[in-house]
């Protein structure tokens, strides 16, 4: 086996975390997150949403399964959520050097590699996630020193919070892009769209017409409005969220997921606040409101929409089982809905891909 570079996980708060390097060789920083998936990795990887984050992966062994082909068919990634790695890069406990899958073209090395995103191993996962879930998500940077420990400004980076950038304009499209040509027309608000929101709606035979986050969406005919997911504080968006704003004197429906649960709470009057550690993994428990169904969804979100200040016209849609966050909510009387985890989710439970269908027989 070749011999890998070492590398030191360094945490705001001090702590450092010793590993060795799988991935692309370059120092970085971001935000440390940890998602407690067992699967998913391409999927995850490729979610805009991680943009401007270092993903530790709790389950033990990682990259046994390979990476699918980097496809595209009618300008959508075949097997992922985008064209390209978003997370700043990935903290395994275990990389498996082997891998084999009947759709895998390729090790999960490589495509770091190819893709210039860091990856490392041989990190106590397990200790990262319990010190991240009692201080909270923390900056963090990881770096290459010397074989003598020695650590060269050049192997070096400062630390960054992402929430400061506007991680949103990062990975939004540049210009309007319009899928299918299904009869009623989706005027689909890009903050960071995984592919699979897409190809959910287009199955349901809609019209999908993507436009950037900040486009005024108001001057275009369209028979509903989705609010995507995205990256980073919700709080950079106050472009969508008046362009939301003005949708909600009209009645087109309306459905956001994620971070389009956030820009309709706060266009509806709501705060939102950051969650200690947040909600990353795919059996995220969630409650109907007003019924005893529960569905397993998966979660990717770091922000969540304050219960306590939802105005009169709205109310909680759905509420999260473990810490009773809010988890979506409803417009009382027009046909305006928002949930905070991925109905779309893939991998990942599809209890609630029903919402689509919701969606889809309003417009
Ligand atoms: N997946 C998302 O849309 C995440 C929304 C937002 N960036 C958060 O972390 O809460």
């Amino acid at each position: 086996m070749q011999k890998e570079k070492n590398v030191l996980l360094i945490l705001d708060d001090g702590s450092i975390f010793k590993g060795k390097s799988f991935g692309y060789e370059k120092a970085i920083a971001g935000e440390v997150v940890f998602n407690t998936a067992m699967m998913g990795y391409p999927e995850s990887l490729t979610d805009p949403s991680y943009s401007g984050q270092i993903m530790t992966l709790t389950f033990p062994l990682v990259g046994n399964y390979g990476v699918p082909p980097r496809s595209e068919k009618d300008g959508l990634s075949t097997f992922m959520e985008s064209e390209k790695i978003h997370a700043e890069g990935i903290i395994v406990c275990d990389y498996s050097w082997e891998y084999s899958h009947w759709n895998a073209v390729e090790s999960l090395e490589s495509w770091l590699k190819s893709e210039k995103v860091v990856g490392i191993y041989g990190i106590d996962t397990r200790e990262l996630t319990k010190l991240l879930r009692e201080k909270g998500s923390m900056k963090g940077k990881i770096v290459f020193p010397e074989e003598n420990g020695e650590l060269k400004p050049e192997n070096d980076v400062p630390f960054v919070d992402p929430n400061l950038i506007n991680q949103v304009a990062r990975v939004s499209c540049k210009e309007v892009i319009t899928y299918g040509n299904g009869k009623k027309k989706v005027l689909l608000v890009d903050c960071g769209v995984k592919h699979n929101i897409i190809r959910c709606l287009l199955k349901r035979d809609v019209t999908v017409i993507r436009v950037p986050w900040d486009y005024d969406f108001n001057t275009i005919e369209y028979d509903g409005l989705f609010i995507s997911n995205g990256p980073g504080d919700p709080n950079m968006c106050d472009v969508t969220v008046q362009n939301i704003r003005k949708a909600l004197n009209g009645d087109k429906p309306i459905f956001g997921i994620c971070m389009g649960n956030q820009l309709l709470s706060k266009a509806g009057g709501a705060n939102i606040y950051k969650l200690k550690y947040g909600h990353r993994s795919h059996n995220q428990p969630v409650r109907m409101v007003g019924t005893n169904r529960c569905f397993i969804t998966s979660q990717n979100h770091g922000y969540a929409v304050d219960n306590a200040t939802l105005t009169s016209d709205w109310e909680p849609f759905f509420i999260n089982m473990n810490d009773n966050t809010n988890e979506g909510i409803k417009h009382k009387t027009k046909p305006f809905f928002s949930v905070q985890f991925h109905p779309e989710a893939a991998s990942g439970p599809t209890d609630t891909e029903f919402l689509f269908d919701k969606f889809v027989e309003m417009l």
